[in-house]
């Protein structure tokens, strides 16, 4: 242990997964950055070989806590056990990484005599996400004035929504009889639609995100926090983008890079043919087929697209001056 704690020393810590729905991708991502490493059976802490970084391995919803103490210095979660844990004072999001997309939502049996959640509220809900609930219903107790905030003592009074804990099989607690709506993540909807539930109102909607410690203990591991957040933020973005490249008469620029305005601006290339010019510019993948629909209708001729392999943009840290990945920046 002590030899561990040493080998430790000095190193950036960083925060992944240990197992779960986020875990495979936030391994995926650390490969496409190239940290390299071998996770040894049953230990949850490894040291990265190309980097000074120890790799920490924990359960998805503690990650937080660790980060906003400044026990670790990065990490990968869910934006949901963030505000679920009421960390967000400690922990600055870098980069949504555009993986474990799912809706915490309200959700009622289908066929049952409620309906909205102004007919759930002073009524029984479980949930493992019990802070955001409490939250979301206090709101609406408060709304409807089922309770009220006593001037003088600053508490509630009143009755108001029963919020209860159940760490799992949280759709099963409507047919059993222990509530009367629950508050549970639903991605495919499979679950909720199995145990015959339907939601009828989303509390948030999460997606993993690479975080740093507001409180980095030691202000020279920056520049590494910098450099890995930079290299993830180039893979995410290499799977999000392609470069969608055409040739186009010039006098039709004007309506093409209105399509194709690319992250900065679109490359525009001269070519050995008098009044044409080869345009090139990243374009999400999502919307690509559209992008080439587009052009083809607008008169751009020999379109075609290449995979990104890898690339740098910019990530947020914190600074006013740089825009997320999100946002339209440098880049083509
Ligand atoms: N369908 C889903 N169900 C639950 N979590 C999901 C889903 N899709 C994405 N997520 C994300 O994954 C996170 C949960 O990860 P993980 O499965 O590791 O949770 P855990 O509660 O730590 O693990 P476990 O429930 O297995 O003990 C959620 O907080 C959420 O951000
Ligand atoms: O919309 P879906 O794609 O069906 O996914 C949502 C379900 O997945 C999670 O449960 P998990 O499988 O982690 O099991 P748990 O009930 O033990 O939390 C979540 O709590 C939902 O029940």
């Amino acid at each position: 242990m002590e030899l561990l704690a040493e080998s430790m020393k000095g190193r950036m810590l960083f925060a992944i997964p240990k197992k779960g729905r986020l875990y495979t991708k936030s391994l995926e991502m650390l490969e496409g950055a190239d940290v390299k490493f071998t996770r040894s059976h049953r230990l949850d802490v490894c040291l990265v070989q190309n980097h000074p970084i120890a790799l920490v391995f924990l359960p998805a919803s503690d990650i937080p806590r660790f980060v906003a103490h400044g026990n670790v210095d990065m990490g990968i979660t869910g934006q949901d056990t963030i505000l679920e844990s009421n960390t967000q004072d400690g922990v600055t999001e870098l980069l949504k990484l555009g993986f474990g997309g799912c809706k915490l939502q309200v959700q009622v049996p289908e066929k049952g005599p409620i309906q909205s959640v102004e007919q759930l509220a002073g009524k029984r809900v479980v949930s493992s996400y019990t802070t955001l609930a409490r939250d979301y219903f206090r709101e609406l107790d408060l709304r409807l004035g089922l309770i009220k905030k006593d001037e003088k003592t600053g508490e509630d009074v009143g009755q108001g929504t029963r919020v209860e804990y159940v760490g799992g099989s949280v759709e099963a607690a409507c047919a059993l009889g222990l509530a009367d709506g629950i508050v549970d993540l639903v991605e495919s909807g499979e679950t909720m639609r199995a145990a015959g539930l339907h939601a009828i109102s989303t509390v948030m909607t999460t997606e993993a995100v690479l975080i740093k410690s507001t409180n980095v203990k030691h202000p020279d591991l920056v520049p590494l926090i910098k450099r890995i957040a930079s290299r993830i933020a180039g893979f995410v973005a290499s799977n999000k983008y392609v470069i969608c490249q055409y040739n186009v008469p010039r006098e039709l620029l004007p309506v093409v890079t209105k399509i194709t305005p690319g992250r900065r601006a679109p490359t525009i290339s001269s070519i050995e043919d008098d009044g044409w010019v080869a345009v090139s510019a990243m374009v999400e993948k999502k919307i690509v087929a559209n992008v080439m629909d587009q052009l083809v209708e607008a008169g751009a001729e020999d379109t075609f697209i290449i995979a990104l392999q890898n690339c740098r943009v910019e990530t947020r840290f914190g600074l006013p001056d740089s825009p997320s990945v999100d946002e339209p920046g440098p880049g083509i």
